[in-house]
């Protein structure tokens, strides 16, 4: 099995896409990044739907894109890439079986028709849908059609697979269940994998390595443990459902040093030199109401454990739902805020 390695750089107006990452074998990274940041255009350019403005795309000892010095050196066509793709909406013909539909490819590059049936059953048997392989799309659910369209797409024993936002349509408890179903085949297939994502759940529950794209730019990558608890980028933060405050660290009367941050806040960082800039990062349920840093709520949401509640500064405070009612809180209350130095990160910049 191989690697995907990509170097992909595509210029427009007002916008550049320069992304260099490899998928392994086996391994999922996920792309994530907000609206706009790139992430259809690197799959675009990745399922040779597009020739980047500079770049190669290769795998293994394949180059399927090759683009230097303003010459298309090498634009292999989308069908033959063996890349596959999965997307929001699932791509099965409808007037086929759930069997036909997977022993589609494999009859088209010239199987024979038993074998590509037998493969076929197999596929779907894989997937969880080993009883529904003569039920048409119109007669499975969501999820059952998203299964039929992964087998599909496996069938073809793709080198890449790429995933676009593939649990985006389905409920809660089906998604679970097919991130189970792909994490399972691409481990076992061992083929790399690319998964372009808006939901965080997609990054901690499959990725191996997440890249973050903003505005075009990779703004970080690592494992995903490492990146959401150590965001570095204020969309990352707030992925991550944790706070980000960016000031100056400046000494306080106890001779210990904190960062000033806007709106008066004011986060320790113990022993750090001061003088400079820096960004700090803590988490929510970290924030201690009582002494601290003048703060006003600017409003209030359902949390997942408790009350979450936004307060001047960009700050978020989770308070569990008994102390937010002793709080009487409201939006225009006022507060002191203060967060424990042991919870604190904090990252000089220059
Ligand atoms: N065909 C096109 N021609 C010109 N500009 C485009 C085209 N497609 C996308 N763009 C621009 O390129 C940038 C990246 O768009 P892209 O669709 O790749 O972002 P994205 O991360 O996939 O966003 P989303 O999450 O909303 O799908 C945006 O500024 C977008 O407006």
């Amino acid at each position: 099995m191989t690697s995907l390695h990509a170097e992909v750089v595509v210029r427009r107006a007002a916008f550049t896409l320069d992304v260099t990452f490899a998928a392994h074998p086996g391994e999922i990274v996920a792309i994530l990044g907000p609206n706009g940041a790139g992430k259809s255009t690197l799959l675009a350019v990745l399922a040779g739907h597009l020739v980047p403005s500079y770049g190669v795309v290769r795998v293994g000892e394949r180059t399927l894109t090759a683009v230097r010095d303003d010459r298309v050196e090498t634009a292999v066509r989308p069908e033959r890439r063996s890349v596959g793709l999965l997307g929001q909406d699932p791509l099965v013909f409808p007037h086929l079986s759930a069997r036909e539909n997977v022993a589609f490819g494999p009859r088209a590059a010239g199987v024979p028709a038993a074998q590509a049936r037998r493969a076929a059953d197999e596929w779907l048997a894989a997937v969880g849908l080993g009883g529904l392989t003569d039920r048409r799309p119109d007669a499975l659910s969501g999820g059952q059609r998203q299964r039929v369209a992964l087998a599909r797409a496996l069938a073809a024993e793709p080198t890449v697979l790429l995933l676009d936002e593939p649990f985006a349509q389905l409920d809660v408890r089906t998604a679970a269940e097919l991130r189970d179903v792909v994490r399972d085949q691409v481990r076992r297939t061992r083929t790399a994998t690319v998964l372009v994502t808006h939901d965080v759940l997609d990054a901690v529950t499959l990725a191996d390595r997440v890249v973050v794209l903003h505005d075009g730019q990779v703004v970080e990558q690592g494992r995903p443990f490492d990146v959401l608890t150590d965001p570095v980028h204020p969309f990352t933060a707030a992925l991550a459902g944790v706070n980000l405050v960016v000031g100056r660290l400046l000494v306080q009367p106890d001779g210990t040093t904190a960062l000033e941050g806007p709106d008066g806040v004011l986060v320790p960082c113990g022993a750090h030199e001061p003088g400079g800039r820096a960004q700090v990062t803590f988490p929510p349920g970290a924030v201690v109401v009582g002494d601290g840093w003048p703060a006003r709520v600017l409003d209030l949401e359902p949390g997942t454990t408790g009350v979450r509640v936004r307060t001047s500064g960009d700050v978020l405070v989770d308070l569990p739902p008994a102390q937010a009612a002793a709080l009487a809180l409201h939006a225009g209350a006022e507060l002191r805020l203060s967060v424990p130095a042991e919870h604190v990160r904090v990252r000089p910049l220059a």
